[in-house]
């Protein structure tokens, strides 16, 4: 089984576990939710269901207007019942790393508008610690004029290596939806306290958000090579 196979499996589960007629739904980012709302649309088609999708990204109001899925926005439905996201890494206790792929602001700002945060993910998102297999680093979201003093302040804090991300096909920084630029933090070790290192770097003014999601997911699906689903839940 490929790594696309053991994505499609972890989304299809937790769609088919979660999403229920009449529910307000949060649409993550990322490779893996493609998954999810491929089975979204199939299932709102064969069991004529009532789903409104609201997008953590400009790539998930894509997916939701390409599978002609109903689109809402936080203005109209504050409220959301469960969002099906990816993840970059998740640990035995159900931190998070997001933001690999440059959207973890509003990925969390949806995780915090509902009831359910549910994480899809191949295998190799599983780790014990933080840092055990994803290496690039602790995503920032910044302020563009901000980034240099941002960098410099989290490496005298916390020690490690902190890298503005550039873009591929473009020249220079990744832009995100937002506006704003991405730090990736290379952290030294991984005996930190998440949850303190999250409120701190959140303080940093010009800080807009961290990729580090804490006592956030409710229930995190890993797809395996085999072909079998393995669950996490949080305690
Ligand atoms: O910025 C991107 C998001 O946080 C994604 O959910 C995360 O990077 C996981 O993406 P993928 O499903 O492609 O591994």
């Amino acid at each position: 089984m490929t790594l696309e196979q053991a994505k499609q499996v972890a989304a299809y589960r937790a769609v088919d576990e979660f999403v229920t007629n009449n529910c307000i739904f949060g649409v993550g980012s990322g490779s893996t939710v493609v998954y999810a709302v491929q089975r979204l649309a199939e299932r709102v088609d064969v069991e004529n269901l009532k789903v409104t999708c609201v997008p953590t990204s400009f790539q998930a109001k894509q997916l939701i207007h390409k599978y002609n899925l109903t689109l809402g926005e936080l203005d109209t439905h504050p409220n959301i019942d469960v969002t099906i996201d990816g993840a970059d890494e998740v640990d035995s206790k159900m931190n998070l790393i997001k933001g690999g792929g440059g959207c973890l602001l509003q990925e969390k700002i949806i995780a915090s508008c509902s009831k359910k945060l549910i994480v899809i993910a191949d295998y190799t998102k599983d780790s014990v610690t933080l840092g055990d297999h994803y290496k690039k680093g602790i995503p920032v979201e910044v302020i563009p004029m901000a980034y240099v003093p941002i960098k410099n302040k989290i490496t005298t804090l916390f020690g490690g290596d902190v890298k503005l991300r550039n873009a591929i096909a473009k020249a220079g920084p990744v832009v995100t939806d937002n506006g704003n630029f991405i730090l990736d933090w290379l952290f030294p070790n991984n005996s930190f306290d998440w949850e303190e290192v999250n409120t701190i770097i959140k303080l940093i003014p010009g800080v807009v958000e961290t990729g580090l999601f804490i006592n956030m997911c409710h229930k995190a699906y890993f797809g395996q090579p085999e072909g079998t689903v393995s669950e996490r839940c949080a305690l």
